[in-house]
């Protein structure tokens, strides 16, 4: 049962949730915190935040505070790499502790927020988290919600997980350099650089740049070599497109056992391939990924290092968004 008193009669009262202050492009944040006993001199700063009553609350058996629901709720939804901080606001925030791969079980997430006064409001699925970045934030919509749709949130995310996050393996990762241009010293590579920073970011580490020509057969005895020698993954560079010397789609297919796809709905690096090697994976980069800070590449590349199989449903699913 919630009853409102007039400030100047609530000298001595418990506040009965956090008091925000928002002042434009300076400060949003709580300026009074939940059980603070109300002074005299706290009259003129309630005042001039809006406050001419505060709530006094008596819960009923079934009802929960925000902030008691917020804390439960994060309690279910987190877990393994992730951690949470006391309620502000009666808002919960989980972060992920490690450099990681959100996963979010859309439907089910979904299925949460369709419960009358919950938010569980998330990062996209697939975010690459870096240490003390945010999950989601969470809270009940008013300021005391029935325990029954706080129950409801914990049998779903009992049944499933709705958040993970997937640390990154560390990768051995062979490089493959197409293009005459390179082998015969044209022009200087700037593939190899580009890829190690990328991999490097996620603890995977080039092992050996192999620099070939555009003979199918040089691109595929070197992507095969590479995994005679145990390479976790392939990066071929170059020759990706349309040209008579674009021969690395070929060279793939011909060393891959499966081919999921070669081109993408994602541009830049519409003509990325993904092929798979008994396992290992080999993508072909065509050369936006030595142009463009972000491409296809950047999308699929931390779902292979968190150990994620991708599928050529998943890829056709990167048309939506998937002009970056
Ligand atoms: N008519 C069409 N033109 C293009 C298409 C198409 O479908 N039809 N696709 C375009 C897209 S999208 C991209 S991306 C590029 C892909 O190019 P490739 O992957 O085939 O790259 P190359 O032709 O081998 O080289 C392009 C460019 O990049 C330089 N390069 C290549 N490798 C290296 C390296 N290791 N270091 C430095 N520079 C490198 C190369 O010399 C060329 O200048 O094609 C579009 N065109
Ligand atoms: O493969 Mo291209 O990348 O779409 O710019």
């Amino acid at each position: 049962m919630k009853k409102e008193v007039r400030v100047e009669d609530a000298i001595g009262m418990r506040l009965a949730h956090d008091l925000t202050r928002i002042v434009p492009g300076v400060f949003k944040g709580r300026a009074f915190t939940k059980g603070h006993i109300l002074r005299e001199e706290d009259i003129p700063e309630l005042l001039k935040i809006g406050k001419e009553h505060i709530y006094v609350l008596e819960l009923g058996a079934d009802e929960l505070h925000e902030d008691d629901a917020a804390l439960r709720m994060a309690a279910v939804l987190g877990g393994e790499h992730m951690t949470f901080e006391d309620p502000h606001e009666g808002k919960v925030v989980l972060k992920s502790a490690i450099q990681g791969l959100l996963k979010v079980d859309i439907e089910c997430l979904t299925r949460i927020n369709s419960i009358d006064e919950i938010a569980v409001v998330s990062r996209k699925n697939n975010t690459v988290l870096e240490p003390g970045d945010k999950i989601c934030g969470l809270r009940a919509i008013p300021l005391t919600v029935g325990a029954e749709k706080v129950e409801a949130v914990e049998k779903i995310a009992r049944e499933m997980n709705v958040f993970t996050v997937k640390p990154f393996r560390a990768l051995r990762v062979g490089v493959v350099t197409t293009g005459s241009e390179v082998l015969k010293g044209r022009i200087q590579d700037k593939f190899g650089p580009v890829v190690r920073a990328k991999l490097e970011k996620f603890g995977s580490r080039v092992i050996e740049q192999k620099i070939v020509g555009d003979a199918v057969d040089d691109i595929r005895a070197a992507i095969e070599a590479f995994h005679a020698e145990g390479a976790d993954m392939v990066l071929c560079t170059g020759g990706m497109s349309v040209d008579p010397d674009d021969r690395t789609p070929g060279a793939i297919k011909a060393a891959a056992t499966h081919v999921v796809s070669y081109g993408m709905p994602v541009l830049p690096g519409s003509m990325m391939m993904l092929a798979y090697r008994e396992g290992m994976p080999i993508f072909g980069l065509p050369g936006c990924v030595i142009f463009d800070e972000f491409t296809s590449f950047d999308m699929l590349l931390p779902r292979v290092l968190a150990g994620e199989t991708v599928t050529r449903q998943e890829i056709a699913e990167l048309g939506h968004g998937g002009l970056l």
